[in-house]
């Protein structure tokens, strides 16, 4: 017998045919339901005004359809179990269906037993689109997405007081598997009351497709990730599978949708190093390198960051294979290079390529903005090559005047200058002899001596001025710039031959608020500050959330400050700098000033703007006072005002060059 609401119902569904019009005023979900009502009508040649009873299929025929799905209804009976737990005291009903739409488990109340029958809500229910027409089952397996099918979204008028929602379940190879559905028999009005049972449906759909997935390959090994590190171990999102070699056997639903975007920029068959832009051996070392179990990755050609762990293939086989290939090929330890960062994918290269070459006596260029540590990886090269009882010479090409860079630099002979030593100088490339010699800012080097440089290089021989006779020599160049070489180059105020000569191997130090170990370097700093300071949570959130313009020096500094102000050895978040708890800066605030602030900065390596502490205490004073203000009264010592404003000795002659001062002649 049809009632009044199934009558009306089945006039939209006739009006409906062809005219999609009266359904657009519906919300966007109802596109779905729109196509799908379009299926029943052209497709399977449904009648609306024939309303179907629920089909349930015969024992045999659901023992069949169960057996197919065997080794997955056991993976997922613990999910199921633990969702209706959850919603059945809300009225609702819980259909696990295969991917013909056969329900295959079914969890509902006893109390309600016939009309739950007569619904269709039940075990061995036949709820495919082309039988029960449009519903939350049939149609998600049609479209394989999730949805909810409310009350009039149903196709066949006997099923319009029911609310559906499902998700599908997709195998490794993102076939579908399955639908989960959660149904009432009863609901409120509005389909907006569904939207709890859609998430909670799709978060449970997810985690029994990655108990299957995980079920199926619990003998390979299996790299879990997820954009959080803190919640990688218990809610990793994504799942590789792999091979021996570290290639992709399969992924789940969310590794397929990162697969997806990457595949159009590579080969069909990917591996995770390729993916991950790492070595094999850094995935297979995870276990045993890092601490908790979690290394961070970069995924190739982007900036999205994944936290990965690695989970063992269940027959050890494999990992005894592994771990010793692991062993074998492990990368040398050589800690003055190891400590200057802990798991930052970006470092880890720069490390790694810096400990293959440390030995080689290629040059090499290392590039970073101010304040990254250039020095201090140039002074660990170093330190740790066959060079490293011979001078480490560091000449900061942005620090010398104009004038002296030259003599200082090659030296001259006796009587060459008035007002030079009497015996001439040796020049800082002779005092490098034999060892290293650091190049830092080498992209304030005037052309004329870029060619004297380069004639060096070249012929390894020096000519001191005021000198006939050259000089053999044998050193190491490092070279450092936080500019753009190659807009250097292109702006002809770099050699483009000196650029090659200089640089045998690019070793990048990423910014500190790009690095993933800030941690890390905070708890490193501190200690060597003070091995008893503690650092309160408070105040390493701050420290962690904040974008540090002046890179590691900033973060010295304001450790070292903090330090300073504490009280017992605790430090805070009230003895943090102020832009530290403000949280990130506006960079707008700073875009401008600090283009006359840098001498190569419309080139600078970053791509945002850079910005500098120094101009939150410069922007409101007049330039050129405030910084005669503030050399006075360090009585002229670069190095402390340069600490005092937390930039660098260099940043302090170029802007003390481009504002016209030069240091008074007592000085
Ligand atoms: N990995 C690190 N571990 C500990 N301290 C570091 C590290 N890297 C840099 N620092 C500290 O940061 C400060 C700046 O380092 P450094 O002078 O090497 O930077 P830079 O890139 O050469 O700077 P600039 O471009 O201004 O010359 C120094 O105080 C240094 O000790």
């Amino acid at each position: 017998m049809i009632n009044t609401s199934q009558r009306r119902h089945i006039d939209t569904i006739l009006s409906y045919g062809g005219h999609q019009s009266m359904y657009k005023s519906y919300s966007p979900t109802h596109e779905l339901i729109g196509r799908s009502w379009r299926r029943c009508l052209t497709e399977y040649g449904l009648d609306p005004s024939q309303p179907r009873p629920a089909r349930i299929v015969t024992h045999q025929t659901l023992r069949e359809h169960q057996d197919s799905v065997d080794e997955f209804l056991n993976v997922a009976r613990a999910g199921v179990e633990q969702l209706y737990t959850q919603i059945s005291g809300l009225g609702y009903v819980l259909l696990l269906s295969d991917h013909r739409g056969i329900t295959v488990q079914f969890l509902g109340n006893k109390h309600d037993d016939d009309r739950l029958h007569k619904a269709g809500l039940y075990l061995g229910a036949d709820w495919s689109e082309q039988y029960a027409g449009t519903s939350a089952v049939g149609t998600c397996i049609q479209e394989q997405q999730a949805l909810t099918c409310h009350r009039v979204d149903h196709f066949d008028s006997s099923h319009i007081g029911l609310t559906c929602t499902a998700a599908p379940i997709k195998d490794p190879s993102g076939q579908l598997l399955a639908v989960l559905d959660i149904s009432a028999l009863n609901s409120s009005r509005t389909p907006e009351s569904q939207n709890f049972a859609l998430h909670l449906t799709q978060l449970y759909a997810r985690l029994i497709e990655d108990a299957y997935f995980l079920r199926r390959y619990r003998n390979r090994l299996v790299f879990k990730c997820d954009q959080s590190r803190e919640l990688v171990q218990v809610n990793g999102q994504l799942l590789f599978a792999l091979d021996e070699q570290g290639n992709i056997l399969a992924a789940n639903t969310a590794g397929r949708t990162l697969l997806a975007q990457y595949r159009p920029f590579s080969k069909d068959s990917i591996s995770l190093p390729d993916l991950l832009e790492c070595q094999w051996r850094d995935i297979l070392s995870i276990t045993y390198e890092s601490k908790d179990g979690v290394r961070a990755f970069r995924v190739s050609g982007t900036q999205q960051m994944l936290y990965g762990i690695l989970i063992e293939p269940k027959t050890n086989t494999f990992s005894q294979l592994n771990v010793s290939e692991v062993c074998a090929s492990q990368e040398e330890s050589v800690p003055a290079l190891d400590k200057l960062c802990a798991d930052d994918p970006a470092m880890r290269q720069t490390i790694s390529l810096a400990k293959r070459l440390r030995h080689r006596d290629v040059s090499l260029l290392i590039l970073g903005e101010t304040g990254t540590g250039k020095e201090v990886l140039a002074k660990a090269i170093h330190a740790t090559s066959h060079r490293s009882d011979q001078p480490f010479i560091a000449v900061n090409c942005a620090a010398i005047p104009e004038s002296l860079i030259e003599s200082e630099l090659f030296g001259y002979a006796p009587g060459t200058f008035t007002g030079g030593r009497v015996k001439g100088a040796k020049g800082l490339i002779q005092e490098a002899n034999g060892g290293t010699l650091f190049l830092d800012e080498i992209g304030d080097m005037p052309l004329q001596l870029q060619s004297r440089l380069l004639r060096v290089l070249a012929e390894g021989q020096v000519l001191p001025l005021g000198t006939s006779q050259p000089v053999n020599i044998d050193v190491r160049v490092l070279a450092a710039t936080h500019c753009n070489v190659m807009q250097l180059i292109a702006d002809g105020l770099f050699r483009e031959d000196l650029y090659y000569r200089l640089n045998g191997a690019t070793l990048k130090l990423p910014a500190l608020k790009a690095r993933v170990d800030k941690h890390y370097l905070i708890k490193l700093l501190l200690k060597r500050l003070n091995p008893a300071a503690r650092l309160r949570a408070d105040a390493m959130s701050a420290l962690l959330g904040y974008s540090w313009p002046g890179n590691i020096r900033q973060l010295v500094n304001t450790l070292t400050f903090a330090e300073a102000v504490c009280e017992e050895g605790e430090i805070t978040v009230h003895h943090l700098p102020e832009e530290c708890v403000a949280g990130r800066l506006d960079k707008s605030t700073f875009a401008l000033p600090m283009q006359s602030l840098n001498s190569c900065d419309t080139s600078t390596l970053s791509a945002e703007p850079l910005s500098d502490p120094w101009l939150e205490k410069t922007n409101s004073i007049p330039e050129q006072q405030m910084l005669i203000d503030r050399l006075r009264q360090q009585r002229w010592n670069i190095s402390a005002v340069a600490k005092q404003l937390g930039v660098s000795r260099p940043t302090i002659y170029r802007r003390m060059k481009k504002l016209g001062i030069s240091l008074p002649r007592d000085v």
